[in-house]
């Protein structure tokens, strides 16, 4: 069975269990922030914070120091950036998502361990991403190593380093890198406003579907977000992988699945689609994994070979090597 997932270092997890009470608070302007961020690490230490509050600090541990605003400015953006979005979302169809998870099923692209994996994606740059023109290997060590550096479990970093490893697809099944980078959202319903440049679907051919252009489409409200057909990319094809190949848990999971679905954990959209009991888990999951991801963009470059040794113990607990491997070797 997977080992049950807590975000909290184990002594806040467990004052936050113990105490369910607490104040209500509202977030009008940078200072009653920074109160709510004080009053907030004050009750977690002393172990009688809400939910919102153990939020509100683990927030302000690590990306308390960025600048929100220099991130995601996509009107801002390059015109690398706008045209990969406006072909990724003229092309991302239920028929071609219902081709490319056929054709993910129907073979196996390669056979290699994670961390040659990592080492393939060293070449790749990102054309949807408006912050960051490093490799992708170095995004990944940034994201585990912000994940590290805030106590939190070694599940969740190795989930920070192994998150973007789906971009692998570039290398072997792709039409370009619209169905393997950039933000996801579901396909089958009507494209939401929630989505980054939501007037660049014009051309795509299920905003003029009878079914796929109504607002819920192909879907029943609380059908659950396993059900939905989320446009097919990185986050897709590697929680696959991981769902069948690693001992990783749910949250984690969820982490990669979910992580590039900005519409649903950052803006709001396509909570009618949530199930009663596993997404309101799973969403918190995302917004917890979220800022590693996003914010660490900014952070140092870190150096591959000092690290190697100690992620490799993470990945060998999480993907375990079979008889006589040293290291497990992944179908690709
Ligand atoms: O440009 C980025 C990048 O492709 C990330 O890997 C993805 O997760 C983000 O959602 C996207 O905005
Ligand atoms: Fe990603
Ligand atoms: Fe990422």
């Amino acid at each position: 069975m997977a080992p049950s997932a807590t975000f909290e270092t184990p002594n806040i997890n467990e004052n936050f269990n113990s105490h369910k009470d607490g104040l209500a608070l509202e977030a009008t302007s940078d200072a009653v922030d920074e109160v709510n961020v004080l009053k907030a690490a004050m009750r977690v230490k002393n172990g009688t914070a809400t939910q919102e509050e153990v939020d509100i600090y683990e927030k302000s541990q690590f990306d308390a120091e960025k600048d929100k605003t220099q991130f995601r400015q996509y009107e801002d953006a390059c015109d690398r950036v706008k045209n990969f979005y406006r072909e990724q979302h003229e092309k991302q169809t239920v028929a071609y998502n219902l081709k490319a998870r056929n054709d993910f099923k129907s073979k196996t692209r390669a056979n290699m361990t994670i961390w040659q994996a990592m080492e393939k994606l060293n070449t790749l740059i990102d054309e949807s991403d408006p912050d960051t023109s490093l490799s992708q290997i170095e995004h990944l060590l940034q994201s585990a190593e912000a994940i590290r550096r805030d106590g939190k479990p070694q599940w969740f970093q190795l989930t920070g380093l192994i998150h973007d490893l789906g971009k692998l697809l570039f290398f072997y099944a792709a039409e370009g890198q619209w169905d393997v980078v950039g933000d996801t959202f579901p396909v089958g319903c009507r494209f939401d406003e929630t989505i980054i440049y939501p007037g660049t679907f014009e051309n795509n051919p299920d905003s003029k579907d009878p079914i796929y252009s109504t607002e819920r489409g192909i879907y029943t409200p609380g059908c659950g977000m396993d059900n939905v057909m989320l446009s097919w990319g990185h986050d897709e094809y590697l929680y696959h992988i991981c769902k069948e190949q690693s001992t990783l848990p749910d949250e984690a999971l969820a982490m990669i699945r979910y992580h590039s679905f900005y519409p649903w954990h950052s803006a709001g959209g396509y909570r009618w689609i949530m199930d009663e009991e596993k997404d309101a888990r799973m969403l918190e999951a995302v917004k917890a994994f979220n800022p590693y991801d996003l914010y660490s963009k900014s952070d140092g470059i870190p150096k591959v070979e000092d690290l190697k040794e100690y992620y490799m113990g993470l990945i060998n607990t999480y993907f375990p090597p079979g008889e006589g491997e040293s290291e497990k070797v992944i179908r690709w």
